[in-house]
């Protein structure tokens, strides 16, 4: 059989801003089948509310008192179905006859759930249909369920191989969007990738793949309260290789909140990469007074806790600055008890805090980014970001990092962190705030000791597939 190639289908925005919602409600979900209707609901409130399925469905799974099997099911799908939606609409889009756009959104959830068990689980084919068939059924009646039951059939009569060979870019014409549609990104997010990593061969496949994984979860030991060492063994993790203060859980080990050092404030959940963006500013060593630090990107207060503990050590004194007042407030709670003074406000307008020009030691700028580098911990976002947001962030961003030059002292470090490998955000702000403030870029793979695969320097870019890391890039810079 062969299909016509469609023009590709984009994520679909909601077209009504209440879609019907599931007989039942989400309290009451069917009761033979929770795990599929709990994977549903979260891709429709994905898609008409913007959720995020990371935050959205463990709280479906605790409300419904889902647990076992049925958890691990509606977890599989309703996060592979996230990170699938763009290549599960080409494939449907060539299995419907008219554009997706006029499909009603509710019956295009319940697609993208059929069709990711017909191309990605090893669900058999006839029971990904029916049980697909049937949460139609329940919720929007016969007609309907036809309609689902004949595309998804459609969709079962070829293999995800055998979609992808239709519908893919000819690798020889278009690598970066063959690459993109088999690991199922958007083609410019393969190209931002690939601009990074200065490949379109294999390492752009391994690196696209590693978004597919189910990351495991990070924990970062307090300095000073308890070692990595305890902590893992009062966890039942491992040691992480790079972070002094890391522990690494399995993937899939449960929710973390529940753990007793976690609810005793002795640990916190934070990505090993960003445990070392924010020891890496403490690195390079300085002549003279080292006891007043700056975080000028603070909430919700991850890296400010781990340096307020390395300040409470040695001696000193955090300034943690936020916009977001909400987000301010999870600084305070995350920071107590540390030396840190929390203030809300916009960075760009220091004075205005009463944050002098020149008197800061160190300085963190943990800049509002696109995300790209932690895409295998938040499911839809590749899908929803767009290239057209890159230009407000770096305009930011920019902004930032020549404000911290600004505060901190002669002598003193700026550390330049952002969570993406997107070369605008990276090394292109970089460059730009050196050449115009004359300060000096160090080697910042030497603040990443023992670190395999860092490149030529003199920044480092982390990435999940070399190191188990999000992609976190990371400069310092001396005034
Ligand atoms: C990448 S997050 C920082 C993460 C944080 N450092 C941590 O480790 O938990 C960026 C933060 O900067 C804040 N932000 C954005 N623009 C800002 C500005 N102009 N001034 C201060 N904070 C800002 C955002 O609200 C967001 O909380």
């Amino acid at each position: 059989m062969t299909q016509p190639r469609r023009r590709p289908a984009r994520f679909s925005r909601p077209r009504t801003p209440h879609p019907p919602k599931p007989k039942g409600g989400p309290g009451r979900p069917p009761v033979d089948d929770p795990a599929r209707q709990a994977a549903l609901d979260t891709l429709r409130e994905v898609r008409a509310r913007d959720a995020y399925a990371n935050l959205l469905l463990p709280q479906i799974l605790r409300e419904r008192r889902i647990t076992g099997r049925d958890a691990a099911l509606a977890t599989e799908l309703a996060y592979g179905a996230c990170r699938c939606i763009g290549l599960l609409d080409q494939v449907l889009d060539a299995c419907i006859d008219r554009p997706l756009a006029k499909v009603e959104p509710a019956l295009l959830d319940v697609l993208r759930l059929g069709c990711y068990q017909l191309l990605r689980t090893r669900i058999p084919p006839h029971a990904a249909v029916a049980s697909t068939v049937d949460l139609v059924r329940a919720g929007h009646g016969s007609r309907s369920s036809g309609f689902v039951n004949a595309v998804l059939r459609k969709v079962s009569e070829r293999s995800e191989e055998e979609w992808l060979d239709s519908l893919a870019p000819d690798p020889e014409k278009d690598r970066i969007g063959n690459l993109a549609m088999r690991e199922a990104h958007p083609r410019w997010v393969a190209r931002v990738f690939a601009d990074s990593l200065g490949t379109t061969g294999d390492e752009l496949e391994t690196a696209l793949a590693a978004d597919n994984e189910r990351p495991a979860v990070h924990l970062v030991a307090r300095p000073g309260e308890i070692t990595a060492e305890e902590l893992a063994a009062m966890t039942g993790g491992e040691v992480a290789p790079y972070s002094p203060y890391g522990v690494r859980l399995a993937a899939g080990a449960g929710d973390p909140a529940g753990l007793d050092p976690v609810r005793e404030r002795l640990a916190s959940v934070q990505d090993e990469g960003s445990q070392l963006c924010a020891v890496a500013l403490t690195r390079p060593k300085l002549e003279g007074e080292d006891s007043r630090w700056l975080d000028l990107c603070a909430g919700p207060g991850g890296k400010s806790a781990l340096l307020g503990a390395l300040l409470a050590i040695q001696g000193g004194r955090l300034d943690a600055v936020e916009k977001a007042p909400h987000r301010a407030r999870l600084v305070e709670q995350s920071t107590q008890g540390l030396p840190i003074t929390v203030h809300v406000g916009d960075s760009r307008s220091p004075a205005a805090l009463g944050l002098e020009s020149g008197t800061f030691d160190r300085v963190l700028v943990d800049a509002p980014c696109t995300g790209l580098g932690s895409l295998r911990r938040r499911p839809e976002s590749r899908w929803r970001r767009q290239p057209s947001d890159v230009g407000e962030l770096t305009k930011l961003q920019r902004e930032l990092l020549l404000t911290a030059v600004d505060l901190v002292r002669p002598g003193g470090v700026v550390g330049y962190v952002v969570c993406s490998p997107h070369l605008s955000e990276t090394i292109g702000i970089v460059a730009d705030v050196v050449r115009r403030t004359g300060v000096t870029a160090l080697d910042t793979r030497e603040a990443f000791p023992d670190m395999p695969s860092l490149g030529d320097g003199p920044y480092v870019q982390l990435w999940p597939h070399r190191h188990g890391t999000d992609a976190m890039f990371c400069a310092l810079l001396r005034k």
